[in-house]
């Protein structure tokens, strides 16, 4: 199984003198071409600090992060950012979108950066994006004119604009009710189904238990990992149980 992102013995320092602490603390963890894995631990264990380190959102202290291949820490600044932008895409638990703008152009914004020439293709591909996640007729509605659930629908399109191939979701479903996560859980099983892989950090055994591979933290280090089978839509209780039973055990 070929590795989209490698990240080798992981360092990530924050705070200076006495205050200064490993909040990574030498963490390998890897992420397979279309593999659905899910980030658990407790408040402050360096959930979110892993996921900007895979995804070169944030630099490092030590170790290394290789994505498709290339270390980057020998890439620059315009290169990186490219390469978030061309093979990455991100949901954050609120969607971070302009007031100023309607739906519609709030998904295409990013895309439109100097690609002016291709706009009638980027709206294009967003309104096909929009219809598959069931919000077409939202295009011309105001952010604060949706719900939290359409405006996570949003997010998710705007985040497969160009066509990634891993997706990061932190606390994509922290801020929804259960049937409007449910439904944003189904959409990123059916994205991963068609091959990009995803990583979703999150508090709820619920949405870990959709994935196929729980790596649970504790004090910046991966304490241990669950694996489980690809989610077919089935035994939905079964997965959770065995989710929630590890975090007993590891006393999460
Ligand atoms: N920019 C920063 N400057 C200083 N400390 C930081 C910074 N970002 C994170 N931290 C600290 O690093 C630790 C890990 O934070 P991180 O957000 O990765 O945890 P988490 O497991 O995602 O937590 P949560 O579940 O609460 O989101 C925390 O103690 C946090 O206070």
């Amino acid at each position: 199984m070929k590795k989209i992102i490698i990240g080798d013995r992981i360092v990530k320092t924050f705070g200076e003198g006495d205050e200064k602490r490993n909040v990574l603390d030498g963490v390998s963890a890897y992420i397979n071409e279309g593999e659905f894995v899910a980030v658990m631990g407790p408040s402050g264990s360096g959930k979110s600090t892993l996921m900007f380190a895979l995804s070169g959102t944030d630099g490092i202290d030590g170790g290394k992060v290789v994505v498709d291949g290339r270390d980057l820490s020998e890439m620059g600044e315009n290169e990186l950012a490219d390469l978030r932008r061309t093979e990455m895409g991100f949901v954050f638990q609120q969607p971070t979108m302009l007031k100023t703008l309607n739906i519609l152009d709030n998904i295409i914004l990013p895309s439109m950066r100097g690609s002016r020439k291709n706009a009638a293709a980027i709206t294009k591909k967003a309104r096909a994006l929009m219809r598959r996640v069931g919000i077409a007729e939202l295009e011309n509605r105001d952010i604060t004119q949706v719900s939290g659930g359409q405006l996570q629908r949003a997010g998710i399109c705007r985040a497969l604009m160009n066509s990634p191939k891993i997706i990061f979701g932190d606390e994509p479903t922290g801020a929804l009710n259960s049937s409007s996560a449910q439904g944003i859980m189904d959409l990123f099983t059916e994205i991963n189904a068609e091959g990009t892989a995803v990583m979703l950090v999150t508090h709820d055994a619920k949405v870990a238990a959709r994935t196929e591979r729980i790596m649970f933290m504790r004090d910046g280090a991966i304490v241990s990992e669950l694996q489980l089978p690809k989610f077919d839509g089935t035994g939905m209780d079964g997965r959770v149980e065995k989710v929630t039973m590890k975090m007993r055990e590891i006393g999460i």
